[in-house]
This record gives structure tokens, sequence and C-alpha cells, in this order.
């Protein structure tokens, strides 16, 4: 039958393609492998009946058709957007990704997504040249490209007056950073060249201010991880803000959930934050004796026990470029030394060794550490080491010293250091934003922003604690935004084409979730932690006991997101990417966050106006006079006028404040994928890829897409496609004429809509397998142009070409013989 039609050669490949009923079959460890189905299911029943599928290699497999994925004919490989492939499913996108990726093409459309896989290597596709390029054309004439997302965002700003946001997440080392780093390249310069019309210009010293904070940040904010040399340790939204002549005219950055723990202790192979080694290594011996660092990074407990140095990175020469970025930030010298010696003052905190007595108490037996730390932070060494070994404590009315174990003292050492570091980091991003601000003050009003949020994705570990639950709330509401937002954009779009389908707002899918961790009454995760928090005898057990009471299933409350742990303390959520089970050990502790009040009120004594600016909150007036009764005895952390606050609520508080400002922009969407767990070019774990597919969302975007009528078509592309199998002639375009093509196409009403200037199809296609019960031979058409010509148990498949049905009558049945026409348009 082969000769009866000769296909275009293009085509060829879609031929040979088609003789086969090729399939992705799930595998484990390969996540899915192409195959061909060699035994033909029941051809009228739609049950999930096993099947032979033959693999490349020859090896055959018996399995429930469910168990595989329609794979899409070559011609839609490395398509740019996966929407637009015929069959939408899990094997056929991580399919177009991989392909894509061999090809060094590491951003791909997903719908509303722009999906970025981590090269872990130089492509030349960042030049000056290629920002201009993205300037010049259109969305749609250029490939996907982080460049494309800033460009669409800043024209759209301009033009619809309304801010943006682009929001940039993926797991640790996927690249969010440098893809964030990307966008603001991009919009310094493409914002330079619209001051004074087209060509490179020099940038402004505002723009170079915004460039330069970056350097700063990942000093303070980045360190070395297994999974990450240059690892962001925080969250972070940058929003850059413009004039309405599209030149930038401020800048701000917010910050989030800064690991600081870091600052005390590291997992084997990492190290502390960068700045630590940049200064050990590259202050100058003036600089050391006024910081008082006499030792080297072997010398000091927190750093003792990390590597020395990061391959590749010159932690010396990172310095200097830091000092550099510091200067051109507004940040003086004086300054500087301010947050060295911060720097050098938790150095020696971790240096100071205690023992303990005979009756278990904290001594301090050599005091240098002690005092080299006071004369670095302007602190009186006496009161200094009271406060850490003999704190005063609140004793019914009275307030009495008390001495300390020897694990509470170096806890309260290490607090103390992790308050410090935390502190600081804070006051250099307000230090860093009032530098933007002073500098733009001058400069034109603002008018609108673009706003970059760069924070980690979905956290799954072996143990997750409140960390995790924290960042994987985030996630959630980051993912409610997106289905919401898709939801408000598909809605209007049927509103547009005046279509009655009212579409599933997915967002509130997340809602049980979501209030789960967050509401007060019954109380959510956050408000149990926060109640058992300030309880004289609270615990992680009775917060345990608390939290299983009102949400296990059967309680009065109980949630089906919520499950109960038998035999360790903790508990399971369902979480929209997956299952997670929490370990609760050491929450009260880590949602109170509690500093020694003795020694944070010192701080605000300090010689040093930097340290005493560190802990306003325990400032005279907001001391222990005001706070009594709020305290009721217990750890501290509190905030202007004497609210004790925890570290769940700040980040509940700071989160709500970053969804309003997200809810009032125009939002554009990054996911970043780490390609394989090695750092290296060339290898894609599949397995790896959809994991990461589930969790950010790109998959959930996809079945959202199908619960409408996500395929499109233009009249006029209907028309072009699919008149020459019914006669055509005569039509004219328009919505009357689609529908009355439709109709002679015979497909089922139920799989479109027929909207003001476009079809609208459902993704799912109609059956297309061949029914030839009435007729003496069949035609499917797959949209994408093959055809399947049947006679009764005979079929053969076939690139489709625009003469194709005047070869019918030499088969005995042409377009008056009778023939059944099935159309499979999942191949829009
Ligand atoms: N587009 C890219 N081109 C070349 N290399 C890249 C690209 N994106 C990422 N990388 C490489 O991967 C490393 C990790 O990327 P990045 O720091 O941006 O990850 P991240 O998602 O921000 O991780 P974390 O959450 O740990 O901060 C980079 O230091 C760089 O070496």
């Amino acid at each position: 039958m082969s000769d009866f039609l000769s296909p275009p050669d293009e085509a060829a490949v879609t031929a040979a393609f088609s003789e086969k009923r090729w399939v992705w079959l799930m595998d484990e460890e390969e996540g899915y492998i192409a195959g061909h189905i060699v035994s033909e299911p029941g051809a009228d029943t739609e049950t999930d009946e096993e099947v032979d599928v033959e693999l490349e290699g020859g090896e055959k497999r018996r399995v429930a058709l469910s168990q595989t994925e329609r794979m899409n004919p070559p011609k839609f490989d490395k398509a740019e957007d996966m929407a637009d492939l015929g069959y939408l499913n899990e094997a056929s996108v991580v399919h177009n990704l991989r392909l894509r990726y061999f090809s060094d093409l590491i951003y791909t459309y997903s719908g509303l997504f722009l999906v970025a896989i981590n090269p872990y290597k130089y492509l030349p596709i960042y030049t000056e040249e290629t920002i201009r390029s993205y300037g010049n054309y259109k969305r749609g004439e250029m490939p996907p490209h982080i460049y494309a997302i800033s460009d669409t965002a800043y024209h759209d700003m301009l033009q619809h007056r309304e801010n943006q946001s682009i929001l940039i997440t993926g797991e640790s080392g996927a690249g969010k950073t440098e893809n964030t780093k990307k966008v603001i390249q991009y919009l310094t310069t493409i914002a330079s060249d619209s001051v004074l019309g087209s060509g490179p210009k020099e940038k402004s010293a505002l723009e170079r201010q915004i460039l330069q904070a970056n350097p700063i940040l990942e000093a303070f904010g980045n360190a070395q991880t297994i999974r990450n040399h240059n690892s962001s340790r925080f969250g972070k939204f940058i929003r850059i803000e413009f004039g309405s002549g599209g030149s930038i005219s401020g800048g701000n950055i917010e910050w989030y959930l800064l690991e600081k723990s870091r600052v005390t202790h590291q997992q084997p192979q990492e190290r502390n934050y960068h700045i630590f080694y940049q200064l050990l290594k590259g202050a100058s011996p003036e600089m050391r004796k006024q910081l008082v660092l006499e030792g080297e990074i072997k010398d000091y407990a927190y750093t003792k026990d990390s590597m020395e140095s990061i391959d590749g990175v010159d932690d010396i020469k990172s310095f200097e470029e830091l000092q550099e970025a510091l200067e051109i930030m507004g940040i003086n010298k004086e300054e500087q030394m301010g947050y060295f010696r911060i720097l050098s003052g938790i150095l020696w905190l971790g240096n100071i060794e205690l023992t303990k007595d005979r009756s278990d108490q904290a001594q301090m037996p050599d005091a240098a550490a002690a005092e080299k730390l006071c004369h670095v932070l302007g602190l009186p060494v006496t009161e200094f080491i009271k406060g850490l070994l003999r704190p005063t404590m609140r004793a019914g009315r009275d307030w009495v010293t008390r001495g300390q174990s020897l694990g509470q003292a170096r806890y309260a050492g290490e607090a103390l250091a992790r308050a410090l570091y935390e502190r600081m980091f804070g006051v250099l991003v307000t230090h860093i934003n009032h530098g933007v601000t002073t500098i733009s003050a001058t400069a034109l009003p603002k008018k609108s922003f673009i706003g970059v949020l760069d924070i980690a994705g979905f956290e799954i570990f072996e143990s997750n604690s409140l960390e995790q639950l924290l960042i994987n709330y985030t996630n959630e509401r980051l993912q409610q935004f997106f289905n919401h937002h898709m939801f408000i954009l598909e809605q209007e779009e049927y509103r547009q084409e005046g279509i009655p389908w009212s579409f599933i707002d997915f967002g509130l899918d997340l809602a049980p979730t979501i209030d789960l961790i967050e509401r007060n009454r019954p109380m959510g995760i956050l408000a149990c932690l926060d109640e058992e928090s300030v309880m004289p005898r609270g615990s992680d057990l009775t917060f345990q006991e608390k939290l299983d009471a009102v949400w296990k299933g059967g309680s009065s409350e109980g949630s089906n997101r919520y499950e109960t742990l038998r035999f360790r303390s903790g508990f399971i959520l369902r979480h929209y990417a997956s299952r997670v089970e929490y370990d609760t050990q050491g929450w009260l502790d880590k949602n109170k966050d509690p500093v020694n009040d003795d020694l944070a009120r010192l701080m605000t004594t300090s010689t040093d106006p930097m340290v005493r600016s560190l802990f306003p909150d325990y400032a005279r007036g907001n001391g222990r006079g005001e706070e009594s009764e709020a305290a009721g005895g217990t750890p501290r952390g509190r905030a202007r006028g004497g609210t004790f606050r925890t570290a769940g609520q700040r980040h509940k508080e700071q989160l709500g404040a970053l969804m309003a400002q997200l809810h009032s922009t125009e939002p554009h969407f990054v996911r970043c994928i780490l390609p394989n767990g090695n750092k290296r070019p060339g290898k894609l774990n599949v397995p790896m890829v959809l994991n990461q597919l589930r969790c950010n969302g790109v998959l959930e975007g996809i079945r959202i897409t199908r619960a409408g009528f996500p395929s499109r078509l233009t009249f006029y592309d209907l028309r072009q496609r699919y008149e020459i199998l019914v006669g055509g002639g005569g039509y004219v375009d328009g919505k009357v004429s689609a529908s009355l093509l439709l109709r002679a196409l015979g497909i089922d009403e139920g799989g479109y809509r027929v909207g003001k200037s476009r079809v609208f199809f459902r993704t799912e296609p109609p059956n297309s397998r061949i029914s030839s019960k009435s007729c003496k031979a069949s035609v499917v058409v797959i949209w994408g142009g093959e055809a399947t010509v049947g006679l009764k148990s005979k079929t053969k498949r076939f690139a489709c070409c625009k003469n194709m049905l005047k070869f019918m009558p030499t088969l005995g049945f042409g377009p008056g013989g009778g023939f059944t026409a099935v159309y499979d348009p999942s191949f829009l």
C-alpha cells in the first residue's frame, strides 16, 4: 500500500514514525522509555487492557495500557512551547526538555511557565548583542529565553502601566540566582538604552548600584553547600523601580528566611558564609589589627571544620570586589569596618571555651576570647561574662541571677552569634536599600516596578523540620497564586470569546493545606506552635499533642491533609507536590528563637554604633520593665512595644506582605531545573527532572490546562487544515462557517466550543482508533498531518499530504464511496 501515497520529503520521517504505534513506557530508572505497541488492544473497548510493547533494543514488555503515554511524532521534537505538543503528557514534556537540553536549548515554555535547565557550562547566550535582539523583536519571534520574559515584563509595565513580577523558583543549584542576575542585567541594559534612544550606553550610578547589590548579598548571604558552590541561603524579592519613560529610578530588596544555623554549624564538605573566608584571607594587616583578627580559618570554631576554599574561587579577590561594591553602594570604609567588627565578634564568640564545675554550672576558665569579643564589639567584659554564665531570670515578682548549665550557656552563646549575624544581615540590606534610595531621590519619580522573586522551591529531605515547613508553606502560597492567576486569565479568555464555561479555580485546591498551616481558628500549625511557645510548660510534645487533637482525622476539625505519626513525634502533610513527613523535634526552640535577654540588652549599650543598632527591640524602654506581663517568664525576642514575635509568625507576616505585593502585579513564572546531582554538563537525570516538574507546578499547570479547552485554533487555521476533507468551497471565515466545518467533520460536539475568533478544543482527544463498522474503510486524520487509511482489519498509517484524498478512489472508496473520518485534536 505504501506506494499509492508518496509523502512529501519532510514528512518521510513522520511516515516512518507512523508505521508503528509509538508510546512512552514508564520506567523506574529511566523515567520513560520509547517503545511501540505490537499487540493491539481490543478495538472498541475502553478498559485498561494489557498490551505488548517492543522497546528499541527488541525487548518486549507486557504492560497495562494506562502505564503508557502517547508519543508525539518527530515534527514536534524540540517544541519551543510545550503547550503546542499534540500529546501533552509527562513523558512528552520531559522528552522535549531532554532533546532541547542536549542541543543547548536550556529555555522552554510550558504555557505560562518558562522552564530553565541549568546547563552547568558557559553558553554564549547572554551577550549584549543577544540582549538587544530580544529588545528589538516581539515575543514569539525569538526563542524562549529569560531575556524574553524580562522584555515582556518591561514592555507590559510600560504599556499597561502595571507593576510586574517575575517569580523564579527551583531547587538549590537549579539556577535561580543566575537567572535573577540575567533579569537584572537585561533590565539595566535596556532601561539605560531607553533613556537616550537606541544604542549601548554607559550605565548610570543608580544602575551600577543595583548591579553591585548582588556581590554584597552573595558575600553575606551565600555559602558553599554540597549542592551548590555559591548557594543563596535566603530568599529575596528585588524590586526595580522605573520612571514613566522606562528608565530606572530606584530599587529595593526584601529578604526571607536566612539560614542562620550555618553561622555556628556546617555540614561536612560545606562552608560558613563566604564573607568569613573573604575577611580572614583578604583583610590587610592593618585591618586585622583593628578587628583583632588574630587567627586563620582553622583557628576559629565556626570555620575550622569547614572547607577552606572552593575550587575556582579566589576569596581574596572576592573580598576586594566586595569592598568596591560596598563603596559604590555608598557604604564608606568606617561603615564597612562596622560590619567586619561584628563578624570578628561572632568568630570570637565561637572561641569562648566553657567548662562545668562540680555542680554542673558553666564556667569560663579563660576569658581571653571573651575579652577580644568585647573589645571588638565595644562591650564591658564583666557584664558580658555575667550575662552569659549567670543571667537574670524572673522568679515570681522578682528578678534573680541564676547559674547556667554548660549546655545552656553554650546554647546562649550560639544563639547570640546567630542573632548577631541575622540582624547584621538585615541592617546591611537596609543599608543597601538606603544607598539606592539616596541616589534615586534626585532621579525621576517612580512610576512602576518589576519585582524579581528568587526563592527556594519545595523541599523534601529525609528529615524535614520547621525550616522546610516554612519554605513549603511559601511554595504552597506561590503555587496557589499561580493557579489563581491562570484561572483568571483563562476565565477572561472564555469571557472575551463569549464561551459559557466556568473554569475551575484550582487555587482553591490548595486552600485546605494552606489553612491547616496558617489559620488561627481552629488553630493551624503555626498558631499551635506559637501558643505552645508561650506556655510555661509548653514542649515539642505538648505542641504535637495539641496539633493531633485538632487536626487528625475524626477530630472535629480533622483534615484529610493531615496525618499523625505512630512511632515518632511529627506529622505528615499533604502538599500539592507530595506528602511530606515533618519531624517536630526542636520546633519550639526554633520558633522562639531565644536570645539571652541580658546579652541582647548589653548590645544596646555598646560603644559601637553599629552594634548598638542591632537590637533596638531590647533597648531601654522596651526592656524588662515594660514587658514583664507579656514575658510570663518565657524566652524573649520581642518587637517594639514588648510583643513576643516568633519565627513562624514573622514569616507568616512577611509572606502575607509579599503575596499582597504580588497580587498587585502582572506575574511571570520561571521554573529552574537541576539536571543532575553531580553539577555536570551534558547529563540529565529524567526521574529527578520529573520530580522537580511535579514539585514546581509545571505538571500541575498542565493538569489545569487540560481541565478546560486548552487547544485553540483560529477560524482561518481551522479552514486551512480541514476544508480539504469536507469538500469545502463556499465557506466564509467566521463562526458560522467554523461550526459548519466542524459538524461536517463529524467531531463530537462536546469536544469543542466555537468562540468569536477561534475554536477551543479539549485536550483529551476523542478516541482515534478506527471504527470501520459501517463503511469499507476509514481515515483517521490526526491533526499535524498523519493519516491512517484502513480496509477492514488491514490498516496503514501515512504522512498526510494535500492531495491524499485523490488516492481514495484508487482503493475503491473515495469521498463518494463512504469513509469515516475520525479526528484527533490532540495534535493541535
Ligand atoms: N544559565 C546558566 N549558565 C551557566 N551556568 C549556570 C546557569 N545557571 C546556573 N549555572 C551554574 O549553576 C550554579 C548554581 O546556580 P545558582 O546559584 O543560580 O542556583 P540557585 O538555584 O540559585 O541555588 P541556591 O538555591 O542554592 O542558591 C551556578 O553557580 C553556575 O555555575
